[in-house]
Protein backbone atom coordinates (compact mmCIF):
# COMPACT_ATOMS: atom_id res chain seq x y z
CA UNK A 1 0.00 0.00 0.00
CA UNK A 2 1.45 3.28 -0.98
CA UNK A 3 -0.02 6.72 0.07
CA UNK A 4 1.83 8.24 -2.81
CA UNK A 5 -0.20 5.84 -5.60
CA UNK A 6 -3.27 6.36 -3.22
CA UNK A 7 -3.36 10.25 -3.82
CA UNK A 8 -2.08 10.22 -6.88
CA UNK A 9 -4.96 7.88 -8.38
CA UNK A 10 -7.56 8.26 -6.53
CA UNK A 11 -11.17 10.03 -8.40
CA UNK A 12 -13.07 12.37 -6.55
CA UNK A 13 -16.25 14.13 -7.17
CA UNK A 14 -15.97 16.38 -3.98
CA UNK A 15 -18.95 18.35 -5.00
CA UNK A 16 -21.18 15.13 -3.92
CA UNK A 17 -18.26 13.80 -1.45
CA UNK A 18 -17.90 10.53 -3.82
CA UNK A 19 -14.90 8.80 -4.33
CA UNK A 20 -13.12 5.93 -5.98
CA UNK A 21 -10.44 4.17 -4.61
CA UNK A 22 -7.82 1.70 -7.04
CA UNK A 23 -4.45 2.19 -5.80
CA UNK A 24 -5.09 -1.55 -4.05
CA UNK A 25 -5.71 -2.87 -7.95
CA UNK A 26 -1.90 -2.40 -8.93
CA UNK A 27 -3.18 -0.65 -12.54
CA UNK A 28 -0.04 -0.06 -14.00
CA UNK A 29 0.76 2.53 -16.55
CA UNK A 30 2.25 0.09 -19.13
CA UNK A 31 -1.60 -1.83 -18.77
CA UNK A 32 -3.29 1.26 -19.18
CA UNK A 33 -1.50 2.66 -22.09
CA UNK A 34 -2.19 -0.79 -23.79
CA UNK A 35 -5.61 -0.41 -23.56
CA UNK A 36 -5.56 3.27 -24.85
CA UNK A 37 -7.13 2.02 -27.73
CA UNK A 38 -10.29 0.11 -26.42
CA UNK A 39 -11.09 2.81 -23.94
CA UNK A 40 -11.37 5.22 -26.87
CA UNK A 41 -13.78 2.82 -28.41
CA UNK A 42 -15.60 2.41 -25.71
CA UNK A 43 -16.29 6.26 -25.14
CA UNK A 44 -17.42 6.74 -28.92
CA UNK A 45 -19.55 3.55 -28.18
CA UNK A 46 -21.54 4.98 -25.53
CA UNK A 47 -21.63 8.13 -27.12
CA UNK A 48 -23.47 6.32 -29.81
CA UNK A 49 -25.60 4.61 -27.25
CA UNK A 50 -26.24 8.14 -25.58
CA UNK A 51 -27.41 9.52 -28.81
CA UNK A 52 -29.73 6.28 -29.79
CA UNK A 53 -28.05 3.75 -31.95
CA UNK A 54 -28.95 0.36 -31.98
CA UNK A 55 -26.67 0.06 -29.58
CA UNK A 56 -28.91 -4.17 -28.82
CA UNK A 57 -28.05 -4.90 -32.33
CA UNK A 58 -29.95 -8.55 -31.97
CA UNK A 59 -33.00 -7.04 -30.76
CA UNK A 60 -32.81 -3.72 -32.69
CA UNK A 61 -33.54 -1.97 -30.05
CA UNK A 62 -31.59 1.48 -28.93
CA UNK A 63 -30.50 1.71 -25.27
CA UNK A 64 -32.12 4.31 -23.52
CA UNK A 65 -31.36 3.99 -19.77
CA UNK A 66 -29.55 7.30 -19.82
CA UNK A 67 -31.98 9.39 -21.11
CA UNK A 68 -34.18 8.24 -17.51
CA UNK A 69 -32.26 10.76 -15.71
CA UNK A 70 -31.42 13.42 -18.77
CA UNK A 71 -34.32 13.30 -21.45
CA UNK A 72 -32.52 16.36 -23.32
CA UNK A 73 -30.16 13.55 -24.59
CA UNK A 74 -32.66 11.81 -26.04
CA UNK A 75 -32.66 12.43 -29.60
CA UNK A 76 -36.30 12.77 -30.64
CA UNK A 77 -38.97 14.92 -28.78
CA UNK A 78 -41.18 11.83 -29.18
CA UNK A 79 -38.39 9.53 -26.86
CA UNK A 80 -38.19 12.47 -24.58
CA UNK A 81 -41.68 12.34 -24.07
CA UNK A 82 -41.74 9.25 -23.23
CA UNK A 83 -39.42 9.99 -20.14
CA UNK A 84 -41.00 13.08 -19.06
CA UNK A 85 -44.18 12.49 -19.31
CA UNK A 86 -44.65 9.37 -17.29
CA UNK A 87 -42.37 11.00 -15.00
CA UNK A 88 -45.03 13.98 -14.65
CA UNK A 89 -47.82 11.57 -14.48
CA UNK A 90 -46.62 8.67 -11.88
CA UNK A 91 -45.75 11.95 -9.76
CA UNK A 92 -49.33 13.13 -9.76
CA UNK A 93 -50.62 9.50 -9.63
CA UNK A 94 -48.65 9.52 -6.22
CA UNK A 95 -49.75 12.79 -4.72
CA UNK A 96 -53.63 11.69 -5.60
CA UNK A 97 -52.87 8.11 -3.93
CA UNK A 98 -51.58 9.94 -0.48
CA UNK A 99 -54.33 12.44 -0.59
CA UNK A 100 -56.45 10.04 -1.07
CA UNK A 101 -58.18 11.23 -4.43
CA UNK A 102 -57.39 7.28 -5.71
CA UNK A 103 -58.98 5.99 -2.94
CA UNK A 104 -60.09 2.01 -2.41
CA UNK A 105 -63.23 1.08 -3.29
CA UNK A 106 -64.12 0.05 0.10
CA UNK A 107 -63.00 3.84 1.13
CA UNK A 108 -60.26 5.11 3.52
CA UNK A 109 -56.93 5.04 1.43
CA UNK A 110 -54.12 3.18 0.68
CA UNK A 111 -51.49 2.32 3.17
CA UNK A 112 -49.49 -0.25 1.48
CA UNK A 113 -47.87 -1.43 -1.72
CA UNK A 114 -47.90 -5.12 -2.97
CA UNK A 115 -45.83 -5.26 -5.56
CA UNK A 116 -46.07 -8.34 -8.27
CA UNK A 117 -42.58 -8.48 -10.69
CA UNK A 118 -39.24 -10.50 -10.81
CA UNK A 119 -35.75 -9.96 -11.61
CA UNK A 120 -35.82 -6.13 -13.18
CA UNK A 121 -39.11 -5.46 -12.43
CA UNK A 122 -38.21 -6.68 -8.63
CA UNK A 123 -34.89 -5.74 -7.94
CA UNK A 124 -34.62 -2.09 -8.34
CA UNK A 125 -37.47 -1.58 -6.61
CA UNK A 126 -36.21 -3.79 -3.86
CA UNK A 127 -32.91 -2.23 -3.45
CA UNK A 128 -34.72 1.10 -3.13
CA UNK A 129 -36.87 0.20 -0.72
CA UNK A 130 -34.32 -1.47 1.50
CA UNK A 131 -31.79 1.47 0.76
CA UNK A 132 -33.71 4.48 1.00
CA UNK A 133 -37.63 3.53 2.05
CA UNK A 134 -37.12 3.07 5.56
CA UNK A 135 -40.12 4.78 7.84
CA UNK A 136 -41.65 5.01 3.76
CA UNK A 137 -45.12 6.63 3.80
CA UNK A 138 -46.79 3.31 2.60
CA UNK A 139 -44.59 0.18 3.60
CA UNK A 140 -43.77 -1.97 0.52
CA UNK A 141 -44.35 -6.30 0.32
CA UNK A 142 -42.94 -8.08 -2.91
CA UNK A 143 -44.24 -11.20 -4.73
CA UNK A 144 -41.00 -11.42 -7.08
CA UNK A 145 -41.08 -15.38 -7.51
CA UNK A 146 -43.62 -18.21 -8.35
CA UNK A 147 -43.14 -20.02 -4.55
CA UNK A 148 -46.52 -20.33 -3.56
CA UNK A 149 -45.13 -20.45 0.15
CA UNK A 150 -43.72 -17.14 -0.40
CA UNK A 151 -46.85 -16.03 -1.60
CA UNK A 152 -48.61 -16.78 1.69
CA UNK A 153 -46.37 -15.68 3.39
CA UNK A 154 -46.87 -12.35 2.67
CA UNK A 155 -50.92 -12.44 1.99
CA UNK A 156 -50.61 -13.11 5.60
CA UNK A 157 -48.08 -10.44 6.84
CA UNK A 158 -50.14 -8.12 5.07
CA UNK A 159 -53.65 -10.35 6.73
CA UNK A 160 -56.94 -10.45 4.06
CA UNK A 161 -58.26 -6.71 5.92
CA UNK A 162 -55.09 -5.55 5.02
CA UNK A 163 -55.85 -6.45 1.43
CA UNK A 164 -58.50 -3.61 1.20
CA UNK A 165 -56.00 -0.55 1.71
CA UNK A 166 -53.41 -2.59 -0.52
CA UNK A 167 -52.21 -1.20 -3.93
CA UNK A 168 -51.14 -4.02 -6.19
CA UNK A 169 -48.30 -2.70 -8.77
CA UNK A 170 -47.70 -5.50 -11.29
CA UNK A 171 -44.56 -4.68 -12.90
CA UNK A 172 -43.66 -6.39 -16.25
CA UNK A 173 -42.13 -4.96 -18.97
CA UNK A 174 -43.21 -7.79 -21.38
CA UNK A 175 -45.93 -8.28 -20.31
CA UNK A 176 -46.28 -12.42 -20.34
CA UNK A 177 -43.23 -13.05 -17.76
CA UNK A 178 -45.23 -16.66 -15.65
CA UNK A 179 -43.64 -15.74 -12.66
CA UNK A 180 -45.56 -12.44 -12.27
CA UNK A 181 -48.41 -13.68 -14.00
CA UNK A 182 -48.76 -16.04 -11.76
CA UNK A 183 -48.39 -14.00 -8.71
CA UNK A 184 -51.00 -11.53 -10.47
CA UNK A 185 -53.25 -14.20 -10.66
CA UNK A 186 -52.60 -15.26 -6.69
CA UNK A 187 -53.05 -11.94 -5.62
CA UNK A 188 -56.40 -11.31 -7.55
CA UNK A 189 -57.70 -14.71 -5.84
CA UNK A 190 -57.08 -13.87 -2.87
CA UNK A 191 -58.96 -10.19 -3.92
CA UNK A 192 -61.94 -12.68 -5.21
CA UNK A 193 -61.94 -14.87 -1.95
CA UNK A 194 -62.58 -12.01 0.03
CA UNK A 195 -64.96 -10.31 -1.83
CA UNK A 196 -63.19 -7.16 -3.45
CA UNK A 197 -62.47 -5.94 -6.88
CA UNK A 198 -58.55 -6.62 -7.56
CA UNK A 199 -58.19 -4.12 -10.21
CA UNK A 200 -60.13 -1.37 -8.33
CA UNK A 201 -56.98 -1.93 -6.51
CA UNK A 202 -54.44 -2.55 -9.11
CA UNK A 203 -51.69 -0.38 -11.27
CA UNK A 204 -49.92 -2.06 -14.06
CA UNK A 205 -46.25 -0.66 -15.18
CA UNK A 206 -45.72 -2.35 -18.81
CA UNK A 207 -45.20 -2.06 -22.25
CA UNK A 208 -47.98 -0.67 -24.06
CA UNK A 209 -50.15 -3.26 -25.71
CA UNK A 210 -48.58 -6.62 -23.81
CA UNK A 211 -50.86 -9.54 -22.29
CA UNK A 212 -50.06 -7.72 -18.23
CA UNK A 213 -51.45 -4.18 -20.35
CA UNK A 214 -54.64 -6.17 -21.98
CA UNK A 215 -55.53 -7.65 -18.64
CA UNK A 216 -55.35 -4.41 -16.97
CA UNK A 217 -57.59 -2.71 -19.41
CA UNK A 218 -60.30 -5.77 -19.14
CA UNK A 219 -60.02 -5.90 -15.30
CA UNK A 220 -60.10 -2.03 -14.92
CA UNK A 221 -56.88 -0.99 -13.08
CA UNK A 222 -56.96 1.87 -11.67
CA UNK A 223 -53.77 3.52 -13.63
CA UNK A 224 -51.46 1.91 -16.24
CA UNK A 225 -47.78 3.40 -16.77
CA UNK A 226 -45.54 2.67 -20.09
CA UNK A 227 -42.56 0.65 -20.14
CA UNK A 228 -40.59 1.70 -23.01
CA UNK A 229 -38.15 -1.22 -25.07
CA UNK A 230 -35.31 0.86 -25.05
CA UNK A 231 -35.11 0.36 -21.27
CA UNK A 232 -33.63 -3.05 -20.17
CA UNK A 233 -35.29 -5.08 -16.75
CA UNK A 234 -31.81 -4.53 -15.47
CA UNK A 235 -31.59 -0.87 -15.75
CA UNK A 236 -34.95 0.17 -15.18
CA UNK A 237 -35.16 1.35 -11.91
CA UNK A 238 -35.05 4.93 -12.70
CA UNK A 239 -38.09 4.49 -15.38
CA UNK A 240 -41.92 3.93 -14.37
CA UNK A 241 -40.58 0.33 -13.14
CA UNK A 242 -38.44 1.74 -10.07
CA UNK A 243 -39.83 5.32 -9.95
CA UNK A 244 -43.63 3.78 -9.62
CA UNK A 245 -43.59 2.43 -6.56
CA UNK A 246 -40.53 5.01 -5.24
CA UNK A 247 -43.10 7.86 -5.64
CA UNK A 248 -45.63 5.54 -4.01
CA UNK A 249 -43.33 5.15 -0.97
CA UNK A 250 -42.62 9.08 -0.68
CA UNK A 251 -38.73 8.58 -1.76
CA UNK A 252 -37.38 12.17 -3.05
CA UNK A 253 -37.18 10.62 -6.87
CA UNK A 254 -35.98 13.84 -8.00
CA UNK A 255 -33.03 13.72 -6.09
CA UNK A 256 -32.69 9.95 -6.87
CA UNK A 257 -32.33 10.66 -10.24
CA UNK A 258 -30.07 13.85 -9.78
CA UNK A 259 -27.84 11.80 -8.13
CA UNK A 260 -27.77 9.60 -11.07
CA UNK A 261 -27.42 12.10 -13.75
CA UNK A 262 -24.45 13.80 -11.36
CA UNK A 263 -22.49 10.74 -12.01
CA UNK A 264 -23.48 10.41 -15.36
CA UNK A 265 -21.73 14.07 -16.03
CA UNK A 266 -19.05 13.09 -14.72
CA UNK A 267 -18.84 9.99 -16.11
CA UNK A 268 -19.46 10.94 -19.86
CA UNK A 269 -15.94 13.00 -19.89
CA UNK A 270 -13.66 11.49 -22.08
CA UNK A 271 -10.45 11.26 -19.97
CA UNK A 272 -10.25 7.99 -18.35
CA UNK A 273 -7.71 9.00 -15.62
CA UNK A 274 -10.57 11.23 -13.68
CA UNK A 275 -13.41 8.89 -15.25
CA UNK A 276 -14.67 6.83 -12.30
CA UNK A 277 -16.90 4.01 -14.50
CA UNK A 278 -14.21 3.71 -16.43
CA UNK A 279 -11.66 3.49 -14.13
CA UNK A 280 -13.90 0.53 -13.35
CA UNK A 281 -14.03 -1.60 -15.94
CA UNK A 282 -10.45 -1.43 -16.51
CA UNK A 283 -10.12 -2.21 -12.56
CA UNK A 284 -12.49 -5.21 -14.12
CA UNK A 285 -10.29 -5.91 -16.82
CA UNK A 286 -7.07 -5.83 -15.33
CA UNK A 287 -8.31 -8.50 -12.30
CA UNK A 288 -9.75 -10.69 -14.86
CA UNK A 289 -7.48 -10.62 -17.70
CA UNK A 290 -10.58 -9.35 -19.73
CA UNK A 291 -12.43 -12.79 -19.16
CA UNK A 292 -13.63 -12.19 -16.15
CA UNK A 293 -11.31 -14.90 -14.37
CA UNK A 294 -11.79 -13.21 -10.74
CA UNK A 295 -15.30 -12.59 -9.27
CA UNK A 296 -16.23 -9.71 -7.79
CA UNK A 297 -16.74 -9.77 -4.32
CA UNK A 298 -19.28 -6.97 -3.36
CA UNK A 299 -19.32 -5.32 0.49
CA UNK A 300 -21.15 -2.66 1.56
CA UNK A 301 -20.01 -1.43 4.97
CA UNK A 302 -23.79 -0.52 5.78
CA UNK A 303 -26.88 -2.46 6.46
CA UNK A 304 -29.15 -0.63 4.41
CA UNK A 305 -26.99 -1.47 1.35
CA UNK A 306 -27.35 -5.31 1.43
CA UNK A 307 -29.46 -5.86 -1.50
CA UNK A 308 -26.85 -3.93 -3.80
CA UNK A 309 -24.51 -6.93 -4.10
CA UNK A 310 -27.98 -8.85 -5.11
CA UNK A 311 -28.78 -5.54 -7.63
CA UNK A 312 -25.24 -6.10 -9.73
CA UNK A 313 -25.14 -9.39 -9.56
CA UNK A 314 -27.96 -8.82 -12.02
CA UNK A 315 -27.21 -5.69 -13.71
CA UNK A 316 -23.35 -7.07 -14.00
CA UNK A 317 -24.13 -11.04 -14.79
CA UNK A 318 -27.27 -10.72 -17.18
CA UNK A 319 -25.01 -8.14 -19.14
CA UNK A 320 -21.70 -9.30 -19.55
CA UNK A 321 -22.55 -13.18 -18.70
CA UNK A 322 -22.40 -13.70 -22.68
CA UNK A 323 -21.41 -16.93 -24.99
CA UNK A 324 -20.65 -14.74 -28.11
CA UNK A 325 -18.98 -11.49 -28.79
CA UNK A 326 -20.32 -8.43 -31.53
CA UNK A 327 -18.29 -10.59 -33.97
CA UNK A 328 -20.05 -13.59 -33.44
CA UNK A 329 -16.70 -15.43 -32.16
CA UNK A 330 -17.40 -17.44 -28.80
CA UNK A 331 -15.85 -16.02 -25.69
CA UNK A 332 -18.13 -16.72 -23.14
CA UNK A 333 -17.76 -13.67 -20.88
CA UNK A 334 -18.95 -12.43 -17.94
CA UNK A 335 -17.50 -11.37 -13.81
CA UNK A 336 -19.24 -13.46 -10.87
CA UNK A 337 -20.63 -11.25 -8.46
CA UNK A 338 -21.54 -11.93 -5.16
CA UNK A 339 -21.74 -10.22 -1.76
CA UNK A 340 -23.67 -9.43 1.10
CA UNK A 341 -22.11 -6.84 3.90
CA UNK A 342 -19.24 -6.05 5.92
CA UNK A 343 -18.36 -6.48 8.55
CA UNK A 344 -20.86 -9.45 9.03
CA UNK A 345 -19.65 -11.63 6.15
CA UNK A 346 -16.37 -10.92 8.24
CA UNK A 347 -17.52 -13.54 10.30
CA UNK A 348 -18.48 -15.88 7.51
CA UNK A 349 -16.53 -16.22 4.08
CA UNK A 350 -13.76 -13.55 4.59
CA UNK A 351 -12.04 -16.53 6.14
CA UNK A 352 -11.63 -18.17 2.76
CA UNK A 353 -11.14 -14.20 0.63
CA UNK A 354 -7.96 -14.10 3.25
CA UNK A 355 -6.13 -17.36 3.06
CA UNK A 356 -7.88 -19.88 0.24
CA UNK A 357 -8.37 -19.66 -3.31
CA UNK A 358 -7.48 -16.40 -5.11
CA UNK A 359 -10.49 -16.15 -7.84
CA UNK A 360 -11.80 -12.68 -6.62
CA UNK A 361 -11.48 -8.92 -6.16
CA UNK A 362 -13.16 -7.23 -3.36
CA UNK A 363 -15.24 -3.77 -4.18
CA UNK A 364 -15.46 -3.05 -0.39
CA UNK A 365 -18.13 0.56 -0.09
CA UNK A 366 -17.74 2.84 2.29
CA UNK A 367 -20.84 5.26 3.68
CA UNK A 368 -18.48 7.67 5.59
CA UNK A 369 -21.28 8.52 8.43
CA UNK A 370 -22.03 6.28 10.47
CA UNK A 371 -25.71 7.66 12.00
CA UNK A 372 -27.80 10.79 12.67
CA UNK A 373 -27.45 11.51 15.58
CA UNK A 374 -25.11 11.63 18.66
CA UNK A 375 -23.19 8.01 19.13
CA UNK A 376 -22.38 6.18 22.57
CA UNK A 377 -18.87 4.78 22.97
CA UNK A 378 -19.24 1.11 23.14
CA UNK A 379 -15.51 0.87 25.06
CA UNK A 380 -13.70 4.30 26.16
CA UNK A 381 -12.95 6.47 22.89
CA UNK A 382 -15.02 4.07 20.34
CA UNK A 383 -18.22 3.97 18.88
CA UNK A 384 -19.88 1.54 16.25
CA UNK A 385 -19.44 3.53 13.47
CA UNK A 386 -15.42 3.20 15.09
CA UNK A 387 -15.39 0.21 14.59
CA UNK A 388 -17.28 -0.48 11.21
CA UNK A 389 -14.81 1.92 9.65
CA UNK A 390 -11.82 -0.10 11.54
CA UNK A 391 -13.39 -3.13 10.12
CA UNK A 392 -13.41 -1.98 6.19
CA UNK A 393 -9.84 -0.27 6.62
CA UNK A 394 -8.60 -3.58 8.30
CA UNK A 395 -10.00 -5.80 5.86
CA UNK A 396 -9.10 -4.51 2.77
CA UNK A 397 -5.46 -4.23 4.49
CA UNK A 398 -5.39 -7.96 5.22
CA UNK A 399 -6.68 -8.75 1.96
CA UNK A 400 -4.03 -7.03 0.18
CA UNK A 401 -0.97 -8.61 2.62
CA UNK A 402 -2.23 -11.47 1.35
CA UNK A 403 -1.99 -10.73 -2.44
CA UNK A 404 -6.06 -9.88 -2.89
CA UNK A 405 -6.89 -6.70 -4.65
CA UNK A 406 -9.25 -4.61 -4.23
CA UNK A 407 -11.87 -1.40 -5.41
CA UNK A 408 -12.65 0.94 -2.10
CA UNK A 409 -16.04 3.46 -3.25
CA UNK A 410 -16.45 6.21 -0.92
CA UNK A 411 -20.23 7.98 -0.12
CA UNK A 412 -21.26 9.95 2.30
CA UNK A 413 -24.50 8.63 3.36
CA UNK A 414 -26.85 6.53 1.86
CA UNK A 415 -29.55 9.04 0.23
CA UNK A 416 -32.29 8.63 -2.35
CA UNK A 417 -28.96 11.02 -4.35
CA UNK A 418 -26.49 8.61 -3.22
CA UNK A 419 -28.25 5.64 -4.71
CA UNK A 420 -28.63 7.20 -8.07
CA UNK A 421 -24.87 8.05 -8.22
CA UNK A 422 -23.97 4.53 -7.52
CA UNK A 423 -25.87 3.04 -9.47
CA UNK A 424 -25.11 5.21 -12.61
CA UNK A 425 -21.66 4.36 -11.63
CA UNK A 426 -22.33 0.78 -11.76
CA UNK A 427 -24.49 1.28 -14.61
CA UNK A 428 -22.08 3.01 -17.30
CA UNK A 429 -18.89 0.72 -15.90
CA UNK A 430 -21.11 -2.20 -17.34
CA UNK A 431 -21.36 -0.31 -20.60
CA UNK A 432 -17.97 0.81 -20.88
CA UNK A 433 -16.51 -2.85 -19.85
CA UNK A 434 -18.80 -4.63 -22.61
CA UNK A 435 -17.72 -2.29 -25.06
CA UNK A 436 -14.07 -3.15 -23.54
CA UNK A 437 -14.79 -6.71 -24.07
CA UNK A 438 -16.52 -6.18 -27.36
CA UNK A 439 -20.13 -7.98 -26.70
CA UNK A 440 -23.36 -7.19 -26.58
CA UNK A 441 -24.52 -5.88 -22.95
CA UNK A 442 -28.09 -5.82 -23.25
CA UNK A 443 -29.61 -8.74 -24.92
CA UNK A 444 -29.85 -11.27 -22.23
CA UNK A 445 -30.25 -14.62 -25.03
CA UNK A 446 -29.35 -17.50 -21.96
CA UNK A 447 -32.17 -17.06 -20.18
CA UNK A 448 -34.67 -18.11 -22.61
CA UNK A 449 -33.46 -21.69 -22.65
CA UNK A 450 -34.58 -22.16 -19.08
CA UNK A 451 -38.02 -20.59 -19.91
CA UNK A 452 -38.49 -23.23 -22.34
CA UNK A 453 -37.40 -25.86 -20.87
CA UNK A 454 -39.91 -25.44 -18.10
CA UNK A 455 -42.56 -25.15 -20.26
CA UNK A 456 -41.84 -28.30 -21.60
CA UNK A 457 -41.48 -30.04 -18.10
CA UNK A 458 -45.17 -28.39 -17.50
CA UNK A 459 -46.42 -30.55 -20.68
CA UNK A 460 -44.93 -33.04 -19.67
CA UNK A 461 -46.81 -33.13 -16.33
CA UNK A 462 -49.87 -32.66 -17.75
CA UNK A 463 -49.27 -35.69 -19.79
CA UNK A 464 -48.26 -37.41 -17.04
CA UNK A 465 -51.58 -36.36 -14.58
CA UNK A 466 -53.46 -37.82 -16.81
CA UNK A 467 -51.84 -41.32 -17.19
CA UNK A 468 -51.61 -41.73 -13.30
CA UNK A 469 -54.48 -44.41 -12.36
CA UNK A 470 -55.17 -46.66 -9.40
CA UNK A 471 -52.75 -49.30 -10.18
CA UNK A 472 -49.28 -48.42 -9.39
CA UNK A 473 -47.12 -47.55 -11.38
CA UNK A 474 -42.95 -47.46 -12.24
CA UNK A 475 -41.46 -43.65 -14.01
CA UNK A 476 -40.39 -45.81 -16.55
CA UNK A 477 -43.54 -47.51 -17.26
CA UNK A 478 -45.13 -43.85 -17.51
CA UNK A 479 -42.03 -42.98 -20.05
CA UNK A 480 -42.95 -45.67 -22.04
CA UNK A 481 -46.71 -44.46 -22.16
CA UNK A 482 -45.41 -41.28 -22.93
CA UNK A 483 -42.86 -41.86 -24.94
CA UNK A 484 -40.83 -39.56 -22.65
CA UNK A 485 -37.65 -39.72 -20.50
CA UNK A 486 -38.18 -41.92 -17.40
CA UNK A 487 -36.15 -39.48 -15.26
CA UNK A 488 -38.21 -36.51 -16.94
CA UNK A 489 -41.22 -38.81 -15.50
CA UNK A 490 -39.59 -39.26 -12.37
CA UNK A 491 -39.18 -35.95 -11.49
CA UNK A 492 -43.26 -35.02 -12.48
CA UNK A 493 -44.19 -38.09 -10.21
CA UNK A 494 -42.42 -37.08 -7.28
CA UNK A 495 -43.59 -33.28 -7.86
CA UNK A 496 -46.98 -34.50 -8.13
CA UNK A 497 -46.82 -37.26 -4.93
CA UNK A 498 -45.50 -34.04 -2.78
CA UNK A 499 -48.11 -32.00 -3.78
CA UNK A 500 -51.05 -34.65 -2.63
CA UNK A 501 -51.52 -35.56 -6.56
CA UNK A 502 -50.29 -38.97 -6.28
CA UNK A 503 -49.38 -41.42 -3.64
CA UNK A 504 -46.39 -42.96 -3.84
CA UNK A 505 -44.06 -46.48 -2.42
CA UNK A 506 -40.74 -46.04 -2.71
CA UNK A 507 -38.97 -48.85 -3.37
CA UNK A 508 -35.15 -49.97 -3.44
CA UNK A 509 -34.09 -46.68 -6.15
CA UNK A 510 -35.80 -44.29 -8.02
CA UNK A 511 -36.39 -47.45 -10.55
CA UNK A 512 -38.49 -49.52 -8.57
CA UNK A 513 -40.56 -46.45 -7.03
CA UNK A 514 -44.29 -46.93 -7.65
CA UNK A 515 -46.65 -44.02 -8.26
CA UNK A 516 -50.83 -44.29 -8.04
CA UNK A 517 -53.44 -42.37 -7.78
O1 LIG B 1 -40.20 -7.25 -16.72
P1 LIG B 1 -40.36 -8.60 -17.29
O2 LIG B 1 -40.61 -8.57 -18.77
O3 LIG B 1 -41.42 -9.37 -16.56
O4 LIG B 1 -39.02 -9.36 -17.13
C1 LIG B 1 -38.48 -9.69 -15.88
C2 LIG B 1 -37.08 -10.25 -16.03
O5 LIG B 1 -37.13 -11.51 -16.63
C3 LIG B 1 -36.39 -11.80 -17.78
O6 LIG B 1 -36.28 -13.19 -17.85
C4 LIG B 1 -35.05 -11.15 -17.92
O7 LIG B 1 -33.98 -12.03 -17.88
C5 LIG B 1 -34.84 -10.02 -16.97
O8 LIG B 1 -33.90 -9.13 -17.51
C6 LIG B 1 -36.13 -9.31 -16.69
O9 LIG B 1 -35.89 -8.20 -15.86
Amino acid sequence: MSWSNYASTLIRYPQFGFSLDTSLMDLDDAFLSKMAPKVEKAFADIAAIESGAIANPDEGRMVGHYWLRKPELAPTQELRDAVTKPLAALKVFAEKVHTGQVKPPGGGIFQRILLIGIGGSALGPQLVAEAIGHNARMPIHFFDNTDPAGIDRVLSDIGVAGLAHTLVVVISKSGGTPETRNGMVEAKAAYDAAGMDFGKHAVAVTGEGSKLDHFATQQGFIARFPMEDWVGGRTSVMSTVGLVPAALQGIDIDSFLAGAAAMDAETRKHDAAKNASMRLALAWYAAGNGKGEKDMVVLPYKDSLVLFSKYLQQLVMESLGKELDLAGNKVNQGIAVYGNKGSTDQHAYVQQLRDGVPNFFATLIEVRKGRHGESIEVEPGNSSADYLQGFLRGTRKALYDSGRKSITISIPEVTPFQLGVLIALFERAVSFYASLVNINAYHQPGVEAGKKAAAVFLDLLGAVRSRLISEAKTAQEIAFETDADAEDIYHCLTHLAANGEAQIAIGSNPAEDTFSL
